[in-house]
């Protein structure tokens, strides 16, 4: 079962780049979890020839922060989209074999150069023990609000280290553990991963993803936990005021384990005045390593 397996994910190395920052490292719990608010600037993530005020457009486009990123998304065409029943996505770098080989295809420019993704989450470190040393592999996901994702595993087909970008709106993003590794029953609060394991409801770290944040998921909490995010339309988080229990929060308000470094002063008053966060579209981009790669000639011979 992949959360037996040994635990092979070398903790990213920290000894330089962006996690040498101690303030990156300050997620509750000293989870093997690293958390990069602004990781690309609005400054940076922006052609001068596009406005820096939000936009409203039609359809499914909603008000958003302009970013080349996001403008090439949104004028994507439709044959770049896979329909999922409850989002879409698109796949860059490749598609991945049922045996976990990537068949190769160049990453879109504009994840490669403007801004360079590729170079900054090599400059991370996260990515250092994998056999690529960078991410030769995108998963972008698109959610409305009210869309979202269930608990689960990213497998062993990847290299154990996952970094998400997101753009557009916020989310909260769970991670949650197996109840109990030995049972084949449901426990009371637990619910059915899909692989005969339970899982336990309650997360073991929430965090409140900012828009242009990077999350990089390693060690045990690639290997050992799942993750998700609710399909709801409005997250309710609990302001550090309210952590001592007496409070008017709503009985699903969320404490999150990523407070102390959260740069959104707007989304910071709102969770201190009480006010849920309302969800709009969300893009991530799942940046992860594939070790095995065919090359041209086992493509030609079919594998
Ligand atoms: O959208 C996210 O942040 C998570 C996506 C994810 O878990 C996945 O693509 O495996
Ligand atoms: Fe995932």
């Amino acid at each position: 079962m992949p959360g037996d397996r040994p635990t092979t994910s070398e903790t990213p190395h920290r000894s330089g780049g962006l996690l040498s920052n101690p303030a990156n490292l300050g997620i509750e719990g000293g989870r093997s979890v690293l958390y990069l608010p602004n990781f690309i600037t609005v400054c940076c993530s922006t052609p001068r020839s596009l406005p820096l005020t939000p936009t409203l457009t039609s359809g499914r486009r909603r008000t958003i922060f302009n970013s080349e990123v996001l403008v090439q998304i949104q004028e994507s065409p439709q044959p770049k989209w896979k329909n999922l029943q409850n989002r879409r996505l698109q796949i860059w770098g490749g598609e991945m074999t049922a045996k976990g080989t990537l068949c190769p295809a160049p990453f879109p420019n504009f994840v490669t150069q403007y801004p360079d993704l590729i170079a900054r989450l090599k400059a991370t470190e996260a990515f250092e023990g994998s056999p690529h040393g960078v991410p030769n592999h995108i998963i972008m996901n698109e959610y409305e609000a009210g869309q979202g994702i269930m608990p689960h595993e990213d497998g062993p087909k990847y290299h154990p280290v996952v970094a998400t970008l997101s753009l557009g709106t916020h989310c909260v993003f769970h991670y949650y553990r197996y109840s109990d590794d030995a049972s084949s029953t449901t426990p009371h609060g637990a619910e059915n991963s899909g692989t005969g394991r339970s899982i336990d409801r309650t997360p073991v770290l929430s965090l409140l993803l900012e828009p242009r944040s990077l999350v990089i998921s390693f060690g045990d909490m690639y290997t050992a936990h799942l993750h998700g995010i609710e399909d709801t339309f409005e997250d309710h988080i609990k302001s550090p005021v309210d952590l001592g229990g007496d409070s008017d929060s709503p009985a699903n308000a969320v404490h999150i384990g990523n407070w102390d470094l959260l740069q959104d002063q707007k989304l910071k008053e709102m969770i201190t005045r009480g006010e849920p966060l309302l969800r709009s579209t969300r893009w991530s981009l799942t940046c992860r390593d594939i070790p095995k790669v065919s090359t041209n000639l086992q493509r030609l011979r079919g594998f």
